[in-house]
């Protein structure tokens, strides 16, 4: 804990239990207990050291992320780690690399496609790190489109082998991280072909390097795909290229859960959803709403730890300057971001249980809830990922030009994340996947199907159609009836109006395609209002702790009304609210971050994140902010030396040869 604690006063203010609100962030008190252990133990390993991470060059970066990953893999073997903390202990080490789609996807890939046989077979060796493995789907010429990957396996029954081959140039397999330089092995997609005949796309499992010296295996091509955006951040992971010129692998090296081939070369589909394809994605996008939550609370801790310690202005007589989080408009872009933390981290919650409970109905054969799962976790990762991304660039502008710099945090943290608003699916194509399943639940209302899940509210539609707010105070918005009511139908309303537009088109699908901008502002009105309805429904929940619930009743409230107030435009535009009650809920805003001033440093001491794993000079604990921002400009490689490399060459001969000049005037 820190000496000297500047924002000891902040945190006197507090009207809440800060411990018991750690509780309900992390989800038990266990939780809290395994995340502060597995935290420390990474703070105080000099291996896992990050500060000087965005001065190194790509070379040292990688290698210094290959040298966390093996200790970090030593240390959970020596200290016999469970899976839970292993996985934290990887969260805190903070630096992407190859473990991450090693455990994130390839294992998940061959737990969800492979056979029983072949998770005994592969997954053994995975769990020893034995085999390197990543995920690689995506090529150079298609992304998004899935079905439109080249690489084929054609099947000969000769040799009882897939012969997997690259055919173009844009068929070369480009992105999948860990590939370009650490993995073993990778679950390739390609176009299965068999007996002449093209079975549309499936997972295979490909040896790509030897075990002996890591060189590509005969008929491999592979490489790193080249520097990515920002110093340090993302420039650990090795994404790579690859090209396979008719590498031969034995048949049973298909993932033959969902469907196989036999020895004579027929091509067998279980009686299962051919989307079950996709499960990997599934997985992984729901896990990417989760860390959405990281990574705001994240950048918001540090803003808010900052506009407390940091003032300007309002002094007349020499006195002191006010705290720049006094400022109303600070206040107001940055509570609503602390309201969509907490929000993100209960829809991820819940979302983790909409995913296990899915999973184990699958398990069943029961398929019914596929297409939920598909529309909950292709939405939510696409507005919790785009919304952190903006986030914390404007935690970085809130920090004002200290923000800026690499010691912040902030600069390194978007590089990191903002791609995430295209991995795991293009958040604009993800979004179009929700409207179309919207548009499918409206044209079912007529025939009277009842809508389930999360789509459930569009079964009220003759009521939400015409339903007016009852709201006459700003008070009133505090009311969750009246919350919950506006973001359906103002969800409702904004995909109806898109379906009676498709209608009048010549053809559904150019209806959809001619109507897509508005879609896809239907699909984030349905998200938000998922969002907004679990927020709700966790703060309707016992929740232990002096004030806690107070404070998540407040947030819930702040994080409603904000989207209510920044989407206006729908509210008004679809006649579920009108302009008055618009300005009441604006009203009623105002008074919330008023309710919330006293709170914030305790609401983001509330995430415990260490001041490692925050890694940045803006948000340490003891607000100690100023001799921390002097001492690490004079770790910077520039400072090494007095007179800077390349006086010498070119400033000294430029004065000189001025000063020449001038002396011949
Ligand atoms: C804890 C571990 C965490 C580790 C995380 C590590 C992170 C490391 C960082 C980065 C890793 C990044 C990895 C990657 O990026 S991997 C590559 C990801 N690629 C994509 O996401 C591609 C996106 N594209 C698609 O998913 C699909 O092409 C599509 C959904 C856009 C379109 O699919 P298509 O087959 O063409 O289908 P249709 O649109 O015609 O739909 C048909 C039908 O299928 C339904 N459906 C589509 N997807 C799914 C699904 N996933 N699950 C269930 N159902 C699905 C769709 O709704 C249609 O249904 P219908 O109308 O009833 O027929
Ligand atoms: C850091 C990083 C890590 C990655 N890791 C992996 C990995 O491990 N394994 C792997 O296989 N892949 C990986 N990928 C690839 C990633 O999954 C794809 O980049 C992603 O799915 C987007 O596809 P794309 O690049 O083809 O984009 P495109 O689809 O080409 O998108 C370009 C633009 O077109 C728009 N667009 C595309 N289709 C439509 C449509 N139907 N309607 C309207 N607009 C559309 C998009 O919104 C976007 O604006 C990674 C990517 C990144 C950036």
């Amino acid at each position: 804990m820190a000496e000297v604690d500047h924002l000891a006063a902040e945190r006197a203010t507090a009207r809440f239990d800060v411990e018991e609100m750690k509780v309900a962030w992390a989800g038990s008190r266990h939780a809290v207990h395994v995340a502060d252990r597995m935290a420390r133990l990474v703070a105080s390993d000099p291996v896992f050291r990050k500060d000087n991470r965005t001065m190194l060059s790509r070379k040292e970066l990688f290698k210094d992320t290959l040298r966390k990953a093996a200790h970090a893999w030593k240390r959970i073997v020596e200290l016999r780690l469970t899976e839970e903390e292993a996985d934290l202990l990887r969260q805190y080490v903070d630096q992407p690399g190859y473990v991450d789609l090693h455990w994130g996807m390839f294992v998940p890939a061959i737990k969800g496609q492979g056979t029983e046989e072949q998770q005994h077979k592969w997954l053994p060796l995975a769990y020893k790190f034995q085999i390197i493995g990543c995920y690689a789907q995506t090529e150079l010429g298609h992304g998004s489109n899935v079905q439109g990957l080249e690489t084929t396996a054609t099947f000969d029954p000769k040799t009882d082998e897939f012969v997997i081959h690259s055919p173009t140039l844009t068929s070369s397999k480009w992105w999948p991280g860990g590939l370009g330089k650490a993995s073993t092995h990778a679950v390739v997609y390609a176009r299965l072909i068999t007996e002449g005949k093209d079975y549309g796309i499936h997972g295979f499992i490909v040896q790509l390097r030897s075990l002996e010296d890591h060189s590509p295996l005969p008929g491999v091509t592979l490489g790193d795909i080249g520097g990515k955006f920002g110093s340090g951040a993302y420039n650990s992971m090795d994404n790579g290229v690859l090209r396979f010129d008719h590498v031969r692998i034995p048949r049973d090296q298909m993932l033959m859960r969902l469907s196989q081939v036999t020895r004579e070369g027929k091509y067998v589909h279980s009686n299962v959803p051919k989307q079950l394809l996709y499960g990997t994605m599934v997985y992984v996008r729901q896990s990417i709403v989760a860390d959405a939550s990281k990574a705001l609370s994240r950048a918001v801790c540090i803003a808010v730890r900052y506009s407390a310690v940091r003032k300007q202005f309002g002094s007349q007589d020499g006195g002191p300057e006010t705290q720049v989080l006094n400022y109303k408009t600070q206040q107001s872009r940055l509570f609503p971001l602390l309201a969509s933390a907490y929000a993100f981290r209960f829809v991820g919650d819940w979302l983790n249980w909409l995913y296990t409970d899915v999973t184990q109905k699958l398990e069943a054969k029961d398929f019914s809830t596929l297409q939920e799962a598909h529309a909950c976790t292709a939405g939510l990762k696409a507005v919790t990922t785009s919304v952190t991304a903006d986030a914390i660039e404007e935690c970085r502008k809130l920090c004002g030009g200290h923000g800026y710099l690499n010691s912040s945090g902030l600069p390194e943290l978007f590089a990191v994340y903002v791609p995430a608003c295209t991995y795991e699916g293009d958040n604009v194509v993800l979004l179009l996947q929700v409207a179309r399943i919207l548009m499918k639940t409206v044209s079912q209302l007529a025939s009277g199907k009842q809508p389930v899940g999360t789509m459930a509210y569009m079964g009220k539609v003759q009521y939400l159609m015409q339903c007016k707010s009852a709201v006459s105070s700003a008070e009133d918005w505090l009311n969750p009836d009246a919350i919950q009511e506006a973001f359906e139908a103002r969800a409702l309303r904004m995909a109806v109006n898109c379906a009676q537009n498709i209608s009048q088109a010549a053809s559904q699908e150019e209806g959809f395609y001619e109507r897509s901008p508005d879609l896809l502002e239907a699909a984030v009105a349905h998200i938000q209002l998922i969002i907004v309805t679990k927020f709700i429904e966790k703060v309707h929940q016992e929740i232990p702790g002096h004030g806690v619930k107070e404070q998540l009743q407040a947030l819930c409230n702040v994080y409603a009304l904000y989207i209510l107030h920044k989407h206006l435009g729908d509210f008004l535009a679809t006649g579920c609210i009108t302009p008055r009650q618009g300005a009441l809920a604006n009203e009623q805003l105002g008074k919330l971050y008023a309710q919330v001033r006293p709170n914030a440093v305790a609401l983001v001491d509330a995430f415990n994140y260490t001041d490692h794993y925050l890694g940045s000079v803006l948000g340490r604990y003891d607000g100690d902010v100023y001799p921390a921002l002097y001492e690490e400009a004079w770790k910077d490689p520039l400072n090494e030396t007095v007179v800077p490399e390349g006086y010498h060459e070119y400033l000294r001969p430029l004065i000189k040869q001025q000063q020449l000049k001038l002396s011949r005037l």
